[in-house]
């Protein structure tokens, strides 16, 4: 019996920006959208009700740690990733090749896949465009990414064009995969990953590669490693016009709240990144009006929460002189309070830019955020 198919209905656009809702087997997820890192099956220091209450319709996964511990076949046999972790809404999963560059020790990447080693207990794996979106498919994502070869920057052309064109093969492989597994039939999504890193005649001949195969969402991804924000711009500019203009568009680990601005301006519908939830493990909270560091001591006798006019407790409760003592004596409830309050200002971030492209007031939301973010720390 076939579930509803993954869908993508473009609701309104202001400019380049869009605003859409994709349907999944697991609900609505409203675009602009930001998507919590959920890494090994928690969104770290936050509890799942939390993580709706700011307003998230989708969290991350990744296939990377999730294979490793507790296993795919585990969590297949536990109900599945959004029983395990009881989130009962989309969840995407990452397909693992960035992790591995980034994680695992011994890496040796060639046509077939990628052989490395755990950096938990040193084990053997060997990760392939048809075994990650197996496990994707295992873990029960509702989103699922093909596996690709994201080369770091800056890399020589020829090194950029190989991966480039390595990953266009893994596309069609991971799609083949995803197809014999059924995933369109359970209304899943599969997206292809447009790499060409900074080179912008690779970057276009990906873009129009990919276009031809049949993907329900489509990544740029080979971004958020190190350039400069105005090189990730660039290659926007000139990546998202020549993307479907009818299918989703998520440009993966991006990005502080500048560069969600800069980007949904530039035609991306979907995010994903680890700075709010690092960012509250670490004592620094987001805020409508720039970041604020509790660790400073500035804070000590501050009686002012973060920001009184949010509904969001975290937000409006505590003192700065509390969250900086908590922070100071290294207790728990720091990350937990700091994790929740930049959750939540991401959320109201991206809402704000939903409300806008709705009443095509994009440019001035766009003005007036970048004038309240230019404040700096306060
Ligand atoms: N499959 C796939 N996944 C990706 C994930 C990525 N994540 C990033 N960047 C995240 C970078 C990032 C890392 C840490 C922090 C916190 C700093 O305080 C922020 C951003 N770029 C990425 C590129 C790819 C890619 O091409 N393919």
């Amino acid at each position: 019996m076939s579930a509803k198919p993954f869908s993508f209905k473009l609701l309104k656009t202001d400019g380049m920006a869009r605003r859409g809702e994709i349907e999944t087997p697991h609900g609505i997820v409203s675009t602009p959208a930001f998507m919590p890192v959920g890494t090994q099956a928690t969104v770290k220091a936050m509890y799942p009700g939390q993580v709706r209450e700011t307003g998230a319709d989708v969290v991350l996964g990744n296939t990377y740690h999730l294979m490793l511990r507790p296993t795919a076949e585990r969590v297949a046999r536990l109900g599945g990733l959004h029983t395990f972790m009881n989130w009962p809404h989309t969840i995407l999963t990452d397909s693992g090749g960035f992790q591995v560059m980034s994680l695992a020790q011994l890496r040796k990447l060639d046509e077939d896949g990628v052989r490395f080693q755990s950096h938990i207990d040193g084990a053997k794996y060997h990760l392939t465009p048809e075994r990650s979106v197996e496990i994707q498919g295992l873990l029960g994502s509702d989103i699922q990414m093909q596996l690709d070869e994201c080369i770091k920057l800056p890399s020589p052309r020829e090194e950029v064009e190989r991966a480039m064109e390595l990953s266009l093969r893994w596309a069609e492989r991971s799609r083949r995969q995803f197809e014999t597994m059924g995933g369109p039939e359970k209304g899943q999504g599969l997206y292809g990953i447009v790499q060409g890193g900074d080179v912008p005649d690779l970057r276009v001949r990906s873009a129009e590669e990919l276009s031809k195969m049949p993907f329900e969402g489509y990544s740029v991804g080979g971004l958020a490693v190190g350039e400069p924000q105005d090189v990730m711009l660039r290659m926007l500019d000139i990546t998202t016009p020549v993307m479907p203009v009818d299918k989703p568009r998520y440009l993966m680990g991006v990005g502080a709240p500048d560069d969600l601005l800069e980007s949904v301006k530039r035609g991306i519908d979907q995010f994903d990144c680890v700075m709010p939830t690092r960012a509250g493990r670490h004592g620094l909270a987001y805020t409508r009006f720039g970041k604020v560091n509790l660790k400073n001591a500035r804070h000590m006798d501050d009686p002012r929460p973060l920001d009184a006019e949010t509904d969001c407790p975290a937000s409006s409760v505590y003192s700065r002189a509390y969250l900086h003592h908590l922070v100071r004596a290294g207790e728990g409830l720091a990350a937990m309070i700091l994790t929740w309050n930049n959750l939540a200002y991401y959320q109201s971030l991206m809402k704000g830019m939903r409300d806008a492209i709705e009443t095509g007031t994009f440019d001035d939301f766009y003005q007036k955020t970048k004038a309240d973010l230019a404040r700096g720390d306060i």
